[in-house]
């Protein structure tokens, strides 16, 4: 692959039966670059991960991806085996990517310190923690250091101080070449990405690195302990944050959209045909 390109989906379109999971979806993930996919449910995300690693066939687009053997993939589903021990778990997969005694020996214990996971190295998956089977599938994933790392919401049920720990082997991954892209519903998490894809119902809303995406909002976002239109409203700690399209006079005080806002407020204004 020379250094222009990315792995990743151009104007995909993936449809199940009737449902259009993607229409039109294009994600860039550079060589070194941690690309995060946001969104509601049923957004898109997991079909884009998926279409990625090859389960799922697009109707319309390509997939720009390496060999299956040069893909680390945490699926949505815990991604271990549950009748493993964490040892065997990592020995199984590191055997099938080809890594053996000392290396294999070097890297699972590494991997296994930082996530958390040494003391728990004979249990059997099952019998861990969902937040610790996260941090397991997590290192499985990046084990053979991979060149495409898909990660479907690595941190989903993982504490927070695990999660800190969880983003800097990310990162560190990252800093190696690996390309990373990753789903996740911590926006906290989404503003440390290079680039964030923002999806809703199928759709890219807001596409590109985290602080142009906080300028991508139309309208006006006011903050209000009571909303004149409950339906584009939304609630943030006591008050709620109320979206207005363009054109139309805000009621209460403007606030400074957060990726949260600019996330609610994308959906809302798709949903009312304003263009982006
Ligand atoms: N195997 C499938 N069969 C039928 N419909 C599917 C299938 N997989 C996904 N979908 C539908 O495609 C759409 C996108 O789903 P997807 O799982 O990609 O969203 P998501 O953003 O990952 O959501 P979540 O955060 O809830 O997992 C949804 O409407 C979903 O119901």
């Amino acid at each position: 692959m020379s250094a222009q390109q990315a792995w990743g989906v151009r104007d995909l379109t993936v449809t199940f039966g009737d449902v259009v999971a993607l229409d039109d979806v294009s994600v860039d993930v550079p060589d070194g670059q941690v690309v995060g996919l946001v969104g509601g449910d049923g957004a898109g995300k997991t079909t884009v991960l998926r279409a990625l690693v090859g389960e799922v066939r697009a109707q319309r687009g390509s997939v720009h991806a390496p060999p299956a053997s040069r893909i680390g993939y945490l699926p949505a589903s815990s991604g271990s085996w549950a009748e493993l021990s964490v040892r065997e778990n990592v020995d199984f997969v590191g055997k099938s990517f080809g890594l053996r005694g000392p290396a294999l020996a070097a890297r699972s214990e590494t991997l296994l310190e930082r996530a958390g996971l040494t003391g728990a190295r004979d249990r059997l998956a099952r019998q861990l923690s969902g937040g610790m089977r996260r941090k397991l599938g997590f290192c499985l994933a990046v084990l053979a250091e991979p060149e495409l790392l898909v990660l479907d919401e690595p941190s989903t049920g993982v504490d927070p101080v695990s999660r800190v720990e969880l983003w800097r082997l990310v990162s560190e991954a990252a800093a190696r070449g690996t390309a990373v892209v990753m789903s996740t519903t911590y926006l906290d998490e989404a503003e440390r990405c290079a680039a964030l894809v923002v999806l809703d119902d199928g759709h890219v809303l807001v596409s590109g690195p985290p602080d142009q995406a906080l300028d991508a909002v139309t309208g006006t976002v006011t903050v209000t302990t009571s909303p004149t239109h409950p339906e584009r409203a939304w609630r943030r700690g006591r008050e709620h944050h109320e979206w207005w399209p363009p054109g139309e006079r805000a009621h209460g005080q403007v606030v400074t959209p957060d990726l949260e806002d600019v996330v609610i407020a994308a959906s809302l204004a798709r949903r009312a045909g304003v263009p982006a």
